[in-house]
C-alpha cells in the first residue's frame, strides 16, 4: 500500500514497514490489554495476534525487554522478546521456536520452526534472524571501533603535555581532533534575515503589559537596594533585610534533582569512513570533559529511566548544529541527548536543508500527497551521542538553511504538511541501526506550530482508526507568538477529514474566524509542555496567550512548564571551541578572573574597541524583533552613552532594528559595536568577553542566552518575565544571594535603574560581583534535570487513554 494513499481523508491501514517492523507492527496493531498501571514494571504486552492466529499465553516484561509466549493453533510454541532500550539495540528482537526458557539460543530454533506451517510466520522468523545477525555484527564493530578510539587517545595523551586551563592561549594549538567535531560546524550566515512569520500579525504590542498581569507591582529599585548603593558599607538592618525578602519575587522552583549519568558519546555508522572521522572527533571533544565509558559498562549499566524506557521521536523544524535560527535549534540539538543518557531510545527528525556530512542516505523513498501533489521524501541518518538523527530530504527543504521559515504562507504550510506527514511514519520506515522504532511504546515530541500538525495527523490518520494506539504525542510551546495562522480555507491544504475543521477554527476578536495550526495541535496532543514555569503561567492570560489562552486554560490538566537546560559541552567556557584562537582563552571557575579578562581584551581587540580592563562591557545577543526588547536599549541609549561602558550588540531580524544597530555604532563609535548578522562564533565570544548581558525581552518563554551568560560568569540584567523570572534571581546585596538584576516592567527607565545598580556593584563591590559570577557558574544548568522532568511527562502520556 502506498504511503500517499494512507494520507487520503479516510485512511486505510499503514504500509508494512521493512524487516522486523512488519512483524512488530502486526503484533502491536493487534488488540492489546490496556497499559499496565504505573506501579508495575511491565510495558504493554500483545495478547492476541489476529493476522497470524497466535494466542498469547504468557507475558513477562521488565525494564528493558518484554517477552511474549504464543501458542499457535498447530500447537507450535513461539516466543518473542522485544527490547525497548537502545542499549540493547543489538538484541532487539528474537523469534525462536521451542520453549520460552530457550532464551539466547536462537540458532537452535530451526527444528521447532519446522512445525510452523504459516508461510508468513516463517518469513518473519527468517527476517528476524537476519536482523539479529546484522545487529550482532554492528555491535561487534562498535566495540572494535571504541577500542581503536581509546587506543589512539591513549597514544595521543602519552605524547601530549596536559594543558593548563589557566594558561591556554591563542598560541596554543587547537587539538587536531577538535577541528572535525560538531562543535566546529558553525552555521554562520551573516546577514540572513530570519522569519518565523505566517503567524499572528497584528498584536505585537500585547505583551508589553502582559507580564504584569496578576502580579504585584514592584518598585524599580527597592529602598533597601538604593541604600546599598548609596552607602559605602551595607546597613546591617533586620528591617531592611525583611523588606528585601518581601520584595523578592523569585518564582519558587524546587526542581527535583535527577540522578546524573556521566555523559559519554558514541557513534556508529559502518558504511562511511568520513562519518566515522566526524564521530570520532566528536568522541574526542567530549572526552575532554568525561571519559567515554567502556563498552561493556555501557551495555551492562541499567538505564536511569528504569522501567520507563521508551522510544522517543523529537520532531522539529530546526536542530543545531545543522540548522538553527534561535533557541529552538539549541533545544532540539541537546534535549534528545539528555533523554538518551537516561536510557531512552531517541530519534530526532528534522528537514534536511543542506548537505550534512555526518548523515548517510538510508535508501528508503516514500511519497506523500500535499494538496494533491505527490512529493517524494528520502531519509538520511546519523547516530551521534546515542541519538538517531534522521533528516528528511525533499526538494522543498533543500537549500533554505538560511531562510528556514521563509517563503510565502502557502509554501511554508506545504513544507510543514509534508514534514509532519512524513515524520509521523518515520517510526516504520527508517531502520535506525537495523531496526525501526515501531509504534509501540512510542512518544513523539513535537515543537512549536511548525510541527503542531503531527499530533493531529497521529490522531486523524491512525489512532482514530485503531492504529498506532500506543503512540503518544507531546507538543512543546517554545513561542506562542507564532501560531501558523491563516484564513479558514487553509484547512483544505492540510488534508484532513471535515470533522477536524473545529480543531483549527479559532475566533479572533479583531480578525474573526481563522485557521490556527497551534490550536489544533494543543487540542490533540496528549500532553503540552512549555519551556518555563513563568511562561506556563503567562500563557493562561489574555496578554500572554496571544489568543490561545482559552484553549490553554481548557487543557490545563495536561499542561505544564519545564525550564530548558543548556548544552553544557558546546556552551562551556572550559571547552568552548570558539575561545581557542584570536587571543581568547578557555577558562573555568578557578581561572575566571584571568581567563575572562583575556577574553574581554580579545573581544575588544576583535571589535576595534579600546582595550581596557576596568571598563564594563555590556552585551545584547538575539533576534531583532519586538519580543527581545532591543528598542528598550535604544530608548536607554542616551543614558548608556553617558556612562563609562562599552556596548556590543549582535543580532539579525527586522530591517529597521538592524539599521538601528548600525546607527548606534556610527553615533558612538568609541564605545558601541552593532554586529548585524548571525554568527555562532561571535555569540560565544561575546558571551565570554562581556561582563553584563542585557535581556530586556518583552516576553521570553525561557531564554537561553541568560543561561549561557551565567555559565560564562557574565552577569544578566533582564526583564523579569517568563523564563527570565524563573532563572535570574534578583541580587540581594545584603544576603549576597541572587544571580543578576531582574526589573519588573519592560520600560527603559526600569532597565536604566537595574543597569545602574549593576554597574555600581561592578565598580564598587568587587567581591559581590565575583560572588554573582561564581554563583552563576556553579549552577547545574545541564539538560539532565529537565530530561528527568520530560520523562515524567512521557510516562504520564503513555499511561493516558
Ligand atoms: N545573531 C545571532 N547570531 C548568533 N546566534 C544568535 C543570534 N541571535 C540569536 N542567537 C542564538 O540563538 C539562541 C537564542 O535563543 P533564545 O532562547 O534566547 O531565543 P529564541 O527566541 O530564539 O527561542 C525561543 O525558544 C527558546 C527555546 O525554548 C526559548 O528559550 C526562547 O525563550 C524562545 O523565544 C541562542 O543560542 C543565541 O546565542
Amino acid at each position: 500500500m502506498s504511503s500517499s494513499s494512507l494520507l487520503s481523508s479516510s485512511p486505510p491501514a499503514p504500509p508494512p514497514p521493512p524487516l522486523l517492523c512488519g512483524a512488530l507492527t502486526r503484533l502491536t496493531a493487534a488488540r492489546r490489554q490496556p497499559l499496565l498501571s504505573s506501579s508495575t514494571r511491565s510495558p504493554p504486552i500483545a495478547r492476541a495476534n489476529i493476522q497470524t492466529g497466535l494466542r498469547c499465553v504468557d507475558a513477562d516484561a521488565n525494564a528493558n525487554a518484554c517477552k511474549m509466549t504464543f501458542w499457535r493453533a498447530g500447537g507450535c510454541k513461539l516466543w518473542i522478546s522485544l527490547s525497548s532500550s537502545n542499549r540493547e539495540r543489538g538484541e532487539a528482537l528474537r523469534a525462536v521456536g521451542g520453549s520460552n526458557d530457550d532464551e539466547g539460543q536462537e540458532e537452535s530454533g530451526d527444528e521447532d520452526v519446522e512445525d510452523i506451517t504459516d508461510d508468513a510466520l516463517r518469513a518473519t522468523i527468517r527476517k528476524s534472524k537476519k536482523v539479529l545477525a546484522m545487529q550482532r555484527n554492528l555491535l561487534r564493530q562498535i566495540v572494535e571501533r571504541r577500542k581503536l578510539v581509546s587506543s589512539i587517545k591513549d597514544s595521543v595523551v602519552n605524547t601530549k603535555q596536559e594543558p593548563d586551563s589557566n594558561s591556554w592561549s591563542d598560541n596554543s594549538l587547537p587539538d587536531a581532533d577538535v577541528g572535525g567535531s560538531f562543535s566546529n560546524l558553525n552555521i554562520d550566515s551573516a546577514g540572513a534575515e530570519l522569519h518565523r512569520t505566517y503567524n499572528t500579525g497584528s498584536s505585537s504590542d500585547r505583551f508589553t503589559q502582559s507580564a504584569e498581569v496578576g502580579r504585584s507591582e514592584s518598585q524599580p529599585t527597592t529602598p533597601s537596594e538604593e541604600s546599598f548603593y548609596e552607602e559605602e558599607e551595607p546597613k546591617d538592618s533586620l528591617e531592611v533585610r525583611g523588606l528585601l525578602r518581601e520584595g523578592n519575587l523569585e518564582t519558587p522552583q524546587s526542581e527535583i534533582m535527577a540522578p546524573v549519568l556521566p555523559e559519554a558519546s558514541e557513534s556508529y555508522n559502518v558504511k562511511d569512513k568520513k562519518h566515522e572521522d566526524v564521530a570520532e572527533a566528536n568522541v574526542d571533544v567530549l572526552s575532554e570533559e568525561q571519559e567515554v565509558a567502556p563498552e561493556k559498562e555501557y551495555l551492562d549499566s541499567p538505564p536511569l529511566a528504569g522501567a520507563n524506557v521508551m522510544n522517543v521521536i523529537v520532531v522539529a523544524a530546526e536542530c543545531a548544529p545543522w540548522s538553527k535560527t534561535g533557541g529552538l535549534g539549541d533545544v532540539v540539538g541537546a534535549l534528545p541527548k539528555a533523554l538518551a543518557r537516561r536510557g531512552h531510545r531517541v530519534m530526532v527528525v528534522a528537514p534536511r536543508y543542506g548537505n550534512y556530512a555526518e548523515a548517510q542516505e538510508v535508501g528508503v523513498r516514500k511519497r506523500y500527497k500535499v494538496y494533491g501533489q505527490d512529493m517524494e521524501v528520502t531519509y538520511f541518518h546519523a547516530y551521534i551521542d546515542r541519538v538517531d538523527f534522521v533528516f528528511l530530504d525533499s526538494p522543498v527543504f533543500r537549500h533554505i538553511e538560511n531562510d528556514i521559515y521563509g517563503g510565502n504562507r502557502m509554501d511554508i504550510l506545504k513544507r510543514m504538511v509534508l514534514f509532519c506527514k512524513a515524520a509521523v511514519e518515520v517510526c516504520w520506515h527508517v531502520p535506525c541501526g537495523g531496526v525501526c522504532y515501531g509504534d509501540g511504546n512510542l512518544v513523539f515530541i513535537a515543537n512549536d506550530w511548525h510541527t503542531a500538525l503531527l499530533p493531529v495527523y497521529l490522531k486523524a490518520y491512525y489512532r482514530d482508526h485503531g492504529l498506532m494506539i500506543y503512540a503518544r504525542s507531546i507538543l512543546v510551546i517554545h513561542n506562542i507568538a507564532h501560531q501558523g495562522r491563516g484564513p479558514v480555507d487553509d484547512f483544505f491544504y492540510v488534508d484532513l477529514p471535515g470533522n477536524y475543521m473545529d480543531f483549527f477554527k479559532l475566533h479572533d476578536p479583531i480578525g474573526g474566524d481563522h485557521f490556527n495550526i497551534f490550536a489544533a495541535g494543543l487540542k490533540t496532543a496528549d500532553r503540552v509542555v512549555t519551556v518555563s514555569h513563568g511562561y506556563a503561567w503567562e500563557l493562561k492570560t489574555p496578554e500572554g496567550g496571544w489568543g490561545l489562552h482559552g484553549i490553554i486554560n481548557e487543557i490545563d490538566w495536561k499542561f505544564q512548564g519545564i525550564v530548558n537546560g543548556i548544552d553544557t559541552k558546546g556552551w562551556n567556557p572550559k571547552f568552548d571551541v570558539h575561545l581557542k584562537s584570536d587571543g581568547y582563552t578557555n577558562y573555568s571557575l578557578e581561572s575566571l578572573q584571568t581567563g575572562k579578562a583575556r577574553c574581554k581584551a580579545a573581544l575588544q581587540r576583535e571589535l576595534g574597541l579600546p582595550v581596557r580592563d576596568n571598563i564594563p562591557v555590556l552585551a545584547f545577543i538575539g533576534r531583532l524583533d519586538h519580543q527581545k526588547g532591543v528598542d528598550l536599549i535604544a530608548e536607554a541609549m542616551h543614558w548608556i552613552a553617558g556612562q563609562d561602558v562599552q556596548l556590543v550588540l549582535l543580532g539579525t531580524g527586522r530591517p529597521d532594528l538592524e539599521d538601528m544597530l548600525r546607527n548606534f555604532e556610527r553615533q558612538h563609535y568609541d564605545k558601541v559595536r552593532g554586529w548585524v548578522g548571525f554568527s555562532v562564533k561571535m555569540a560565544h565570544r561575546i558571551t565570554a568577553g562581556a561582563d553584563v548581558l542585557l535581556m530586556p525581552s518583552r516576553f521570553e518563554p525561557c531564554g537561553l542566552n541568560q543561561l549561557y551568560a551565567m555559565m560564562y560568569g557574565t552577569v544578566p540584567v533582564v526583564h523579569a518575565v517568563g523564563g527570565l523570572r524563573d532563572t535570574v534571581h534578583q541580587f540581594d546585596p545584603y544576603a549576597e544571594t541572587g544571580l543578576g538584576w531582574a526589573f519588573e516592567r519592560a520600560e527603559a527607565n526600569r532597565l536604566i535603574d537595574a543597569l545602574g545598580n549593576c554597574l555600581k556593584t561592578y565598580r564598587n563591590y568587587k567581591s559581590s560581583w565575583e560572588g554573582l559570577q561564581k554563583r552563576g557558574m556553579m549552577q547545574d544548568l545541564s539538560w539532565d534535570n529537565a530530561a528527568y522532568r520530560y520523562e515524567e511527562i512521557l510516562v504520564a502520556a503513555k499511561h493516558q487513554w
